[in-house]
């Protein structure tokens, strides 16, 4: 249900169209049999009434078809679309936490194939109803024709039915199994693109990584979905058994012991027969229909649920940044990364911290002390698990988190370089990039014409020097920079230290500075120590 109520949000009109035309078209094709056979039966030559009957129901059908099918071109294309745009909605409306629990291969893995199989069924709805509708008019036509041989035709049909349910499940639970293999053959896809220097540096690791991973998870992601295929291929040629079987109880035992006249015989072979093609393609449809249920579980196990309300964050928050912030103050703020093994869980906090307008702070610890953590908590991307943040005695929740974000600019140790200044709308934004370019040394490297960088293939120092000038240009009142410093040159620095620093300080930004040059420490108004998720202030 969720899936027809997921394609019905996405095209709603477009699907109804196409489902009533495909449910007329279906009634025309059983129409249309109904008309041959009755006049096969009446021996005698077309009468005036049905011939024009005849061409009224091809004409119906014809278009009807038509109608159906272009529809469903812009019903399909339409849902893949409309479900890739909400899915990274969604993505972006989740918590980081969740998301890094995912994984980058997980996400990529529910953005290409989940969507894609979730949105074929919108290409099979239509043809579907078509379908059941021409078995349902025919059905009726049949009852019409002798009520006993209809009894024993549904008697059978239920017969498919439950045969088929059984070998259905089972082959559910191979092609389930199959789409865990493609969230670990999406993580090999990632160590192809990823690694490909140590890949191609290593003969024995490349041909270690290829047989003993790429490989064998293939193997197995292959003989699952194959599996599954095979039950489903199996159960479909059953169901087209069956109908003979019916079609010959009909023709050598039903009138051993039941009267049935040869014209009714006759029709309802013909209909029996007719009714093998669609009831073919319903059944041709489940495997489609199945792997379409797994995406959407799997989607909605990983919390991206796609029927539920987009729930904007903070939505009724203005989102402007407060410049004239006077207190951050985390009280007791807390974050657990849980492990699978209780003891290995990592604990940051309790923190207690405040934090004023025009100070430079420098976190300092060992790898893994936590200090990324304490980032990610400060600057609002995890909310505290316990322990609250107040911005002004503002206190900072799921509601107005949002505008919390707002007011930090930060360039994280795994910053993505955008290849445009994106959301800055400021009338001078060239002519302040151009003097931020001077003033980082890039200006003989890179221009930017309308917001536009004219090249991000830079080094990783000058790659992070253009992450610095985009929150120079965001203006924001407090600074985030982790390990900014680690990849410049001794030269440069110093300049970011002694000159970039205190400069945004003088212009009243909190600067909070992750680091490990302790040969600048002294330029701090206080330090933050981290020792393995324990927080102390050093003033
Ligand atoms: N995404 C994650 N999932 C689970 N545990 C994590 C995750 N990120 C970090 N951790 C754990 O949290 C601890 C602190 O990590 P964090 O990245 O905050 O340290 P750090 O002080 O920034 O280290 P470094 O100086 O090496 O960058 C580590 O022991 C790590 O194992």
């Amino acid at each position: 249900m969720n899936l027809i109520r997921l394609l019905l949000r996405t095209s709603t009109i477009y699907l109804i169209i196409a489902v009533l035309a495909g449910i007329l078209s279906g009634a025309a094709a059983a129409g249309l049999i109904a008309l041959i056979n009755t006049t096969l039966n009446q021996n005698q030559r077309l009468g005036t009434t049905l011939f024009w009957s005849f061409v009224g129901l091809c004409l119906v059908r014809l278009i009807a078809n038509f109608v159906s099918q272009v529809l469903l071109i812009h019903l399909s294309q339409k849902a893949v679309l409309d479900l890739r745009i909400l899915l990274s909605h969604r993505i972006l409306a989740s918590p980081l936490r969740q998301l890094e629990k995912i994984g980058n291969h997980g996400l990529l893995a529910i953005l290409t194939e989940d969507i894609q199989a979730i949105s074929s069924t919108a290409f099979t709805i239509p043809f579907l109803c078509i379908n059941i509708a021409i078995v349902v008019a025919c059905l009726v036509y049949l009852s019409y024709l002798s009520k006993i041989i209809f009894m024993i035709g549904i008697s059978f049909m239920f017969l498919g039915i439950l045969s088929y349910s059984m070998p259905m499940k089972k082959a559910m639970s191979f092609l389930k199994f199959a789409r865990e293999q493609e969230d670990k053959l999406f993580k090999h896809f990632r160590t192809v693109i990823q690694g490909t220097k140590e890949l191609k540096l290593h003969r024995q690791r490349r041909k270690a990584f290829i047989s003993e991973d790429l490989y064998s998870t293939v193997l197995t992601y292959r003989r699952h979905n194959v599996i599954g295929m095979s039950i489903f291929a199996a159960t479909a040629s059953w169901g087209q058994i069956l109908f003979f079987i019916s079609i010959g109880l009909l023709l050598f035992i039903i009138p051993m012991v039941y009267k049935i006249p040869s014209t009714t015989l006759a029709a309802y072979t013909l209909t029996t027969i007719y009714l093998i093609s669609p009831l073919e393609y319903i059944m041709s449809m489940m495997p489609t229909l199945t792997k379409a249920l797994i995406a959407l579980n799997k989607v909605e196990s990983l919390g991206l649920s796609l029927t539920d309300e987009l729930d904007e964050l903070g939505s009724d928050y203005s989102i402007d940044s407060n410049q004239d912030w006077k207190c951050l103050e985390l009280e007791n703020v807390t974050h657990t990364y849980y492990q699978e093994r209780e003891e290995s869980n990592f604990i940051l906090g309790p923190i207690n911290l405040k934090f004023h307008p025009g100070e430079i702070i420098f976190i300092v610890g060992g790898n893994g002390s936590g200090k990324s953590t304490l980032a990610k908590l400060f600057t609002g991307l995890y909310l505290p698990e316990a322990g609250k943040i107040y911005l002004d005695n503002k206190l900072i929740s799921h509601k107005n988190i949002e505008w919390y974000r707002q007011q930090f600019s930060a360039v994280f140790s795994d910053f993505y370089l955008f290849e445009r200044f994106l959301g800055l709308d400021q009338s001078d934004l060239d002519i302040q990039a151009q003097k931020y370019l001077v003033q980082l040394q890039l200006d003989h490297k890179v221009t930017v014409n309308n917001g536009v960088i004219s090249t991000i293939e830079l080094s990783q120092g000058q790659r992070k020097r253009l992450a610095l000038i985009t929150t120079y240009l965001e203006d924001r009142p407090i600074y985030l920079f982790d390990e900014w410093a680690s990849d410049q040159d001794p030269i440069f620095k110093e300049i970011f230290y002694t000159q970039l620093l205190p400069e945004l300080k003088n212009r009243g930004k909190t600067i909070l500075v992750i680091s490990h040059d302790d040969k600048y420490f002294y330029l701090a108004d206080w330090i933050i120590k981290m020792d393995y998720g324990k927080v102390n202030a050093e003033y």
